[in-house]
């Protein structure tokens, strides 16, 4: 058997299709989307993202506001960005690359953010209307990969889905945005002080690796025509290694190349959120 391709980077483009045409729209009406993106050090990987979030900016005509600080940056160098942008008419939302330095408070970072501008839906009282089941920007990682089950018709509700990683962007997030009544799957998230990992991914009908440990995901672990979604971003030698072995692909139904897959589907739905915002403002 041979796993059906979720192809990330192919239905990003249809997205991202979509989202000109609505800037376009909204250009006509006197609006600009501008997404702003606050960057602290230099991360290699954090500075690909951003840069890939800019260029995609340019590709569906939304406009781009880049603040990059040393890895020196204080607290309130940080919060003296989020303050201008947070007063900036040019920015209409923006998101703060995670993950920061470790000197600073992420959460009072995040706090701090206009949640209207929130383009990454991890604003405390954003996430909180997740958790009510109302209304609210969504994570982008997570809703990138709701969308990228629909799109391949991988059925949701009702679904055993086991996630692997509490990370706030991805595993704890998508937990809540698969248990709405609208998606009505059964999560069970795990992480490293889950005591029997294989057994509860030999059940699953979807599994999403966000664990950030290379091949964590072996073929023996995954049950016959399951969905496998790969977040993982570990990179050894400059090459990313996912948490899902390649053998994978031999048992899986579904499953994501990575790269390929979850990543262009987070980058196309933070523009989905910045053009949202555009269009409610
Ligand atoms: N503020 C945020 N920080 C982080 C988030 C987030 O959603 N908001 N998620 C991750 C990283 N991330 C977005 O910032 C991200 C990860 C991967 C990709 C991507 O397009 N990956 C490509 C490969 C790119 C490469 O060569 O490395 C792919 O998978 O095809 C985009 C965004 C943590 N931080």
């Amino acid at each position: 058997m041979s796993a059906v391709k979720l192809d990330g980077k192919a239905t990003a483009a249809r997205i991202k299709a979509d989202l000109a045409t609505r800037v376009a729209a909204l250009k006509d009406r006197g609006i600009t989307p501008g997404l702003g993106t606050v960057l602290v050090g230099d991360d290699p990987g954090s500075q690909i993202y951003v840069a890939g979030k800019h260029r995609d900016c340019a590709e569906v005509g939304i406009a781009s506001i880049r603040v990059d600080l040393p890895a020196t940056a204080t607290q309130k160098d940080v919060e003296a960005a989020i303050d201008e942008l947070n007063s900036s008419p040019a920015c209409t939302g923006y998101i703060v690359q995670l993950p920061l330095p470790k000197h600073l408070d992420t959460m009072a970072l995040l706090e701090q953010m206009d949640p209207a501008k929130d383009a990454d839906g991890l604003h405390p009282v954003n996430l909180g209307r997740l958790v009510h089941m109302v209304d609210a920007p969504l994570p982008c990682t997570p809703h990138g990969i709701v969308l990228l089950l629909q799109e391949y018709d991988v059925p949701i509700k009702g679904a055993d889905v086991v996630v692997v990683g509490r990370g706030i962007t991805v595993g704890r997030s998508l937990g809540l945005l698969l248990t709405r009544r609208s998606e009505n799957a059964t999560v069970t998230l795990c992480h490293t002080g889950t005591q029997d990992l294989a057994a509860h991914v030999r059940r699953a009908d979807i599994v999403v690796a966000a664990a950030g440990v290379p091949e964590l995901i072996t073929r023996d672990m995954v049950k016959p025509g399951a969905a496998v979604l790969d977040v993982g971003v570990s990179r050894i030698n400059g090459k990313i290694a996912g948490d899902v072995a390649p053998d994978v692909e031999e048992v899986a139904g579904f499953l994501t190349p990575n790269p390929g897959g979850v990543g262009p589907m987070t980058r196309a739905l933070l523009l989905s959120n910045v053009v949202e915002a555009a269009e409610r403002a």
